[in-house]
């Protein structure tokens, strides 16, 4: 009699797939994993200063003598990346569930690749790591000018010279030209290191050149980065000729074509399949800059105000056309490519806030916001603005103390001093804000992100400062959270779907009293 035959069971359904959001900002390389219900199942960082010491970088940079010019070595954010994804690893991260990965960048950093440096990216071996094959002969330039430098004034009023002046460059570009911008640091370049410049093939954001890494190849610059450059017509989404030709000759070959911020790029490398286990099929989205990728991060709806409160502070906003100004930036929309976002950003942030509790709070985020506790909103009339190194927005460097007769001091005692500091930056981000029109009225929500909007007595400082509630979520780095939703839609409209989960988990910090604004020029 023949055996009953017994069918085998059916295999285990595969685990879902994950998807991956970095960002390459200031400070630090984050990580964070989401599965296909946007559920925050991971969280990891490198820290520059502390977990890469060799490099001797303050706050992730290198401030160098003449105090304008700030670089990062580019060699510690690929070295970072050997490191963060080496912990996943020693973690037990099963990379090859991973079905799409994106990322960000601190915006306006320019990484310069050197001849023959794509031949290098395309054959990457997975038995060393990315920092022992690409330390040598691989970057023309070895340290990255990035946002905080400030050291091409010259080649700035040579750019809005030759387009037509500055409020033409602003109706172009997005932005009258700005220091950071990165045209303006490939112009100084160019003129100040010509071997180094001759030598390069490539030139990349810091957005683009962490997608390359993952792809093996160039990636190309997305629109909404692109629009922090100087170089890019934010209505054609194309190089400005105009703007091109001003800063460099035959600057379109090593910029490659910018591409729409929610393109698929292509697969990952066969470096990270070999290395880390990553899936053949998983796709590298393009990245983007860090304020861009928070703009998604956060589901930032029209009439929000979006205040980010990382190294730098920056409020921004969704637009729907633009109106270029001489102050504040109009970047291409990262999620709706026929739409915009406004920003204004703030260099004396977190910084700043670091140097007042080391020297007031006794180095202590605790002692810093019990200062906030026992003083009164209004500080009574105590105020100050700090400027510890040129600002963007105004430009204006020092230091500027007033008590409560309007009297400039030249001190206030400590716990006065952390209010005055704190009210003095929320007020400036407020009237910077609305003097270009972003009209806070009943109704508007303030959404804090970056590592400071953890702190509940600085945001309701922004509450009472912005007389508006002020919303975060439960985790403060949505510039890695909105570049994990792009790698999950990898390009697709849906991340703009307003009926998202996450919005169940905000936490409003509410006006306590009607704040009495204080009268200033500032
Ligand atoms: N408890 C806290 N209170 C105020 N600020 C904080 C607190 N914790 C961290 N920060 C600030 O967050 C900053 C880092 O923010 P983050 O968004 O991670 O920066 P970035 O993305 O630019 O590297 C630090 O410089 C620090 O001053
Ligand atoms: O220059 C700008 C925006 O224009 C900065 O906001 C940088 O993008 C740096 O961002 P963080 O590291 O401070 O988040």
């Amino acid at each position: 009699m023949a055996a009953a035959q017994v069918s085998p069971p059916p295999p285990p359904p595969p685990p879902p797939p994950l998807y991956l959001g970095f960002d390459f900002s200031t400070q630090q390389l984050k990580v964070l994993v989401i599965d296909g219900n946007l559920n925050v199942l991971h969280q990891d960082n490198v820290q520059f200063d502390s977990e890469l010491s060799d490099f001797r970088t303050q706050g992730g940079v290198h401030i160098h003598s003449d105090r304008l010019t700030v670089t990062s070595p580019v060699l510690m954010w690929v070295k970072a990346l050997d490191l963060l994804l080496d912990k996943m690893k020693r973690a037990g991260f099963d990379f090859s569930r991973v079905r799409a990965l994106s990322g960000s960048g601190q915006q306006h950093g320019s990484v310069y690749w050197k001849r023959g440096a794509s031949e290098t990216l395309n054959q990457l071996s997975p038995d060393q790591d990315l920092f022992q094959q690409l330390q040598v002969c691989v970057f023309s330039v070895s340290d990255s000018p990035v946002w905080m430098d400030s050291s091409s004034s010259q080649q700035c009023l040579d750019l809005q010279a030759a387009v037509g002046g500055a409020l033409r460059l602003a109706e172009i570009t997005g932005s009258r030209a700005y220091e950071r911008f990165t045209g303006n640091q490939i112009c100084k370049l160019r003129q100040t290191r010509p071997d180094a410049y001759q030598d390069t093939e490539r030139i990349s954001l810091v957005s683009s050149f962490a997608a390359s890494l993952f792809l093996g190849d160039y990636a190309a610059i997305d629109y909404s980065d692109g629009s922090g450059m100087n170089l890019l017509d934010i209505r054609t989404r194309s190089w400005s000729e105009v703007c091109l030709k001003a800063t460099a000759p035959h600057l379109d070959q090593l910029l490659g074509a910018p591409l729409p911020s929610t393109s698929v790029l292509g697969p990952v490398s066969s470096y990270f399949v070999h290395r880390y286990g990553f899936s053949e099929t998983c796709r590298v989205v393009a990245f983007t800059g860090d304020n861009p990728a928070s703009l998604a991060g956060m589901r930032l709806q029209q009439g929000d105000i979006a205040v980010s409160l990382g190294t730098s502070d920056t409020v921004f906003l969704w637009i729907q056309q633009p109106r270029p100004a001489l102050e504040g930036h109009v970047f291409c929309n990262p999620v709706d490519w026929q739409a915009y976002m406004a920003l204004l950003c703030f260099k004396n942030g977190s910084l700043t806030r670091e140097r007042i509790r080391n020297e007031c709070a006794g180095g202590s985020w605790e002692v810093f916001s019990a200062a906030l506790r026992n003083t009164p909103l209004g500080n009574n009339g105590n105020i100050g603005f700090y400027f510890d190194t040129m600002e963007i927005t105004p430009p204006a460097v020092g230091v500027y103390r007033f008590d409560g007769d309007d009297n400039e001091v030249s001190s206030l005692s400590s716990q006065v001093e952390v209010r005055a500091l704190v009210e003095g930056q929320f007020l400036s981000r407020r009237l910077h804000a609305e003097s270009l029109g972003y009209s806070i009225i009943p109704g508007t929500r303030v959404l804090a992100t970056g590592g400071a909007s953890c702190n509940t007595e600085i945001l309701q400082v922004l509450s009472d400062v912005f007389n508006a509630p002020v919303y975060t979520i439960d985790l403060s780095n949505s510039a890695c959270l909105g570049a994990a939703y792009r790698a999950l839609h990898g390009g697709r409209e849906a991340s703009r779907c307003s009926s998202h989960p996450r919005l169940q988990t905000w936490r409003v910090f509410s006006v306590r009293v009607c704040v009495c604004f204080y009268t200033t020029d500032t």
